[in-house]
C-alpha cells in the first residue's frame, strides 16, 4: 500500500460521501414536501411518505463505513462495494458504489485463488468515520510461487488470510452445496480452521437472508475467528456471528475452569443425562413429617402418602418440573378435600366445592408446594447438587464447596437441567399482563385523538395509520442489540448454521447442547480424531452423529499440511502411530530443517534458547503453554519440553505447532 494509492482511494471515498450527502438531502426534502402535499390522494401520500422515510434512514445508516471494498476485474473494470448503491446522475447514472447485496458484488465475498470469479484483486478498506485508514489486497492471480511466498511469510498473532492461495481440495469444501452436517477432517496444518472460516464467509453471503435472521454460531478455542470474519464480511460478519468457547454456551456463564479428567468423563458422558434427571427427581420430595395446611374450620395434613399421589400425577402429566408445579398443587388440593370433609364431619357437594376453593388459595399449601416441589433454576439445581445433595444421590465425587464455581463440563449439565426444568412461567405471565394494559391504554389514546368531527373524510386520521397494538409497541423500549447479542443471551435461540472447530474435544453432553441450538442440523464440523486430548472427546464421527442424523452426513478429508515442514512431520510420525496405527500423515508442502534435540541442566534456560524473527512458544506439560492450550495454534519456532511426559496425542499436537523450527529439550 503506497501513500499515493491511499490518498487516491481516500479521494474516491470522499467523493462517495459527497454523493451520499446530496442524495440524503434530496430525499429529506422530498419527504418534507410529500408530508405537506395537500393535493396528493391519501393513499398515494402514505406510500410516498413511507418509501421516502425508508430511503432517508437507509442513507443515514450507510454513513457508517459507507465503502468497504473494491473488486478489480480481469477486463480492467473496477467496482467499489459498500452499504448502499450510489449512481452518478451527471454521467448517465454510472454506478459509483455497488450495494454489497447486488449480484455483481458477489465475488467480493466468494472469490478465491482457486475460483477467482473473474477477479484479479480484491481490496479491503479499513475506515474510521469518513477517513480511510488503510487497505489490504488479496491478489487472486494465482501461480505456484504465490503459495510458497504466503507460507514462508512469518506468522503474526492474527489469523492470516489464505483466500488468495486456497487450494482445490479446500475450495471444494468451502463451496460444498450441502445443507446438513459436513465433517471436515485433516491432520495438523491442513487448513481446517481456515477452511471452516471461509465456508462461514461463503454461507453468510450465499444464504444471507436465512443466516441474517438466525445467525451463525461458531464454537471453538480460537477467538481470532470472529475478528477475521468481521474483516472479510463487513455488513454481515460483525453482527450475525456468535463466537463461543464450550465454556460459554450457557447464557450467563463464562468459564475456562476444567474439572479433573475423571470428573470430565462423568459429566461428559451420555449417562450424565440420567444424573441430571435424578437431580431433578430428588427435588420432588415426600415430607418426613406431615405438613399442616390450616383451613378456616380444620387443619389437614400433607403426609407422605398424600404427597406421593400428587407427585405421581405431576410426574406423569408430561410437563417439565417448573411447569408441573401447578399440577402438583392442584393434585394436593384434590386429595385433601376428602380428609377435610371427614374432619368437618359433614359432606355435601357445595361444601366440597368450598373446601376445594379454600385449598386452592391457601398460603399454607403454597408453602408445602415450595418445600416439596420447589421452583428451580438450572444453576440452583446443580449448585445444591454439588454442595451436598450429591452424597445422598450416590455421587460423592461431585462434591465441591462452591457449587457455583462453574467448570467447562458443567455447561452442558446446566443446559440439560434448564431443558428438564422448563420456565416457571412467572416472567411470561407478567409480560403478557403488562402488554394487555399497554394496548388498552393505547386504545384509549386513539379514541381521544379521533374524535375531531371537523376532519374531512379524505384526511388521514390516526386510526388509518396506526392501531392500538402498534402504538403500544412504540412505547416498548426498542431492542437495539444486534442479532449476535440477542442470540448469545438466549438459551433457546436456534442458529441457521453452527460451526464447530476442534470438534474432537467435545463431549457427548456438549453435542447435545449444540444439537439443541441447531435443530435444522446445518453444521460444519471441523476436527482431527488423532489430535483428541480430552478423555470425554469424540472417538468416532459415526458414533457421535448417529443419534442425531443417523448416516445423513458428509465427510471430507484434507490431506496437505501447509504449516509443518516435512522433516518435522516425520519426527512427529511415531506419536501419530501411537495414537492410531492406521492414520496417515498429511503431506507437507514445505521441506524445512529437521528438529534440533537438546539436553540441558536447567529447564529455566529454555526461554533464552531461541531468539529470532517471528513468533515463538514453549510447550510443556507444566506450561507456560500446555499441549492442550496449544491446539489450533502455530508459531514460527516451537520448543517442546520433555515430550515423553506427554500422552501420545498431546505429543502429536505439540510437535506439529511449528511452521519453521522445532527444538526438543530434555533434562540431562
Ligand atoms: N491454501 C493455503 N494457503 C496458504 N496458507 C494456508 C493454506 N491453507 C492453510 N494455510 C495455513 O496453514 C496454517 C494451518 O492452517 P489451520 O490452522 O487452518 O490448520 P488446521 O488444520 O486447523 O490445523 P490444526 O489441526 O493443527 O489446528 C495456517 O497458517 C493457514 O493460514
Amino acid at each position: 500500500m503506497t501513500t499515493g494509492e491511499l490518498s487516491t482511494e481516500q479521494e474516491t471515498i470522499a467523493s462517495l460521501y459527497a454523493r451520499l450527502d446530496l442524495e440524503r438531502a434530496a430525499a429529506k426534502a422530498e419527504l418534507a414536501a410529500a408530508l405537506l402535499d395537500p393535493h396528493e390522494r391519501r393513499w398515494h401520500r402514505e406510500v410516498a411518505v413511507r418509501t421516502l422515510s425508508d430511503q432517508v434512514s437507509r442513507l443515514t445508516v450507510a454513513d457508517q463505513g459507507l465503502c468497504f471494498g473494491r473488486t478489480d476485474h480481469a477486463d480492467g473494470h473496477r467496482t467499489y462495494i459498500g452499504r448502499v448503491g450510489l449512481l452518478d446522475p451527471a454521467d448517465d447514472y454510472r454506478p459509483l458504489l455497488t450495494d454489497w447485496r447486488a449480484p455483481i458484488a458477489r465475488p467480493f465475498y466468494t472469490a478465491t485463488g482457486a475460483h477467482p470469479e473473474g477477479l484479479v484483486r480484491r481490496r479491503h478498506f479499513r475506515t474510521r468515520g469518513r477517513c480511510l485508514e488503510s487497505f489490504h489486497d488479496d491478489e487472486l492471480r494465482f501461480d505456484g510461487t504465490t503459495l510458497l511466498a504466503a507460507l514462508n511469510a512469518p506468522r503474526s498473532d492474527t489469523m492470516r488470510d489464505i483466500v488468495a492461495t486456497i487450494q482445490a481440495e479446500q475450495d471444494e469444501v468451502i463451496r460444498l452445496d450441502h445443507r446438513g452436517v459436513l465433517v471436515i477432517e485433516g491432520g495438523p496444518g491442513t487448513g481446517k480452521t481456515a477452511v471452516a472460516l471461509h465456508r462461514v464467509a461463503y454461507l453468510l453471503y450465499t444464504q444471507r437472508d436465512r443466516l441474517s435472521r438466525q445467525g451463525v454460531l461458531v464454537v471453538g478455542p480460537n477467538p481470532g475467528f470472529v475478528d477475521y470474519i468481521g474483516d472479510v464480511l463487513p455488513s454481515l460478519g460483525e453482527t450475525d456471528v456468535v463466537f463461543a468457547t464450550p465454556g460459554e454456551l450457557f447464557p450467563g456463564v463464562r468459564t475456562t475452569r476444567e474439572d479433573t479428567p475423571e470428573l470430565q468423563g462423568l459429566k461428559g458422558g451420555r449417562s450424565a443425562v440420567a444424573l441430571v434427571r435424578e437431580a431433578v427427581a430428588d427435588r420432588q420430595e415426600l415430607p418426613d413429617e406431615p405438613l399442616p395446611v390450616e383451613l378456616e374450620d380444620v387443619t389437614v395434613f400433607v403426609d407422605a402418602a398424600v404427597a406421593a399421589v400428587a407427585r405421581d400425577r405431576a410426574r406423569t402429566c408430561g410437563l417439565r418440573h417448573n411447569e408441573a408445579r401447578q399440577v402438583f398443587r392442584d393434585a394436593l388440593a384434590d386429595v385433601l378435600v376428602a380428609p377435610a370433609l371427614t374432619l368437618i364431619g359433614e359432606d355435601w357437594p357445595e361444601l366440597a366445592v368450598d373446601v376445594r376453593r379454600e385449598l386452592a388459595g391457601s398460603a399454607d399449601l403454597t408453602g408445602v408446594v415450595d418445600a416439596l416441589w420447589p421452583a428451580l433454576t438450572a444453576r440452583t439445581l446443580l449448585a445444591d447438587l454439588y454442595e451436598g445433595r450429591c452424597f445422598a444421590l450416590g455421587y460423592p465425587e461431585l462434591h465441591r464447596e462452591d457449587g457455583r464455581g462453574w467448570t467447562v463440563s458443567d455447561v452442558p449439565l446446566l443446559d440439560e437441567a434448564a431443558e428438564l426444568l422448563g420456565t416457571s412461567g412467572e416472567a411470561e405471565r407478567v409480560a403478557e399482563r403488562d402488554r394487555a394494559l399497554e394496548v388498552e391504554y393505547a386504545r384509549g389514546v386513539l379514541e381521544v385523538i379521533d374524535t375531531d368531527e371537523a376532519m374531512h373524510e379524505d384526511e388521514l386520521r390516526a386510526v388509518d395509520l396506526v392501531d392500538a397494538e402498534w402504538l403500544a409497541d412504540r412505547h416498548e423500549a426498542p431492542d437495539h442489540r444486534t442479532l449476535a447479542e440477542r442470540a448469545a443471551g438466549d438459551r433457546e435461540w436456534t442458529y441457521g448454521h453452527v460451526v464447530v472447530d476442534e470438534a474432537q474435544e467435545l463431549s457427548e453432553m456438549d453435542w447435545r447442547v449444540l444439537m439443541r441450538r441447531s435443530p435444522n442440523r446445518s453444521m460444519t464440523i471441523v476436527g482431527d480424531l488423532a489430535q483428541r486430548q480430552a478423555d470425554a472427546g469424540a472417538r468416532s464421527w459415526e458414533a457421535l452423529l448417529a443419534p442425531y442424523v443417523r448416516t445423513r452426513w458428509v465427510y471430507r478429508r484434507l490431506t496437505v499440511n501447509y504449516r509443518t515442514p516435512a522433516a518435522i512431520m516425520r519426527y512427529a510420525a511415531p506419536a501419530l502411530a501411537e495414537v492410531d496405527p492406521a492414520a496417515e500423515l498429511p503431506t507437507s508442502v514445505r521441506r524445512g530443517e529437521p528438529p534440533v534435540e537438546m539436553l540441558v541442566d536447567d529447564l529455566a534456560v529454555v526461554s533464552r534458547l531461541v531468539a529470532g524473527p517471528g513468533t515463538f512458544a514453549v510447550i510443556s506439560v507444566d506450561g507456560p503453554l500446555t499441549p492442550r492450550a496449544s491446539k489450533g495454534l502455530e508459531f514460527d519456532t516451537v520448543v517442546v519440553v520433555e515430550p515423553e511426559r506427554m500422552t501420545a496425542a498431546e505429543r502429536y499436537v505439540a510437535l506439529t505447532r511449528a511452521t519453521r523450527h522445532l527444538v526438543v529439550v530434555r533434562r540431562t
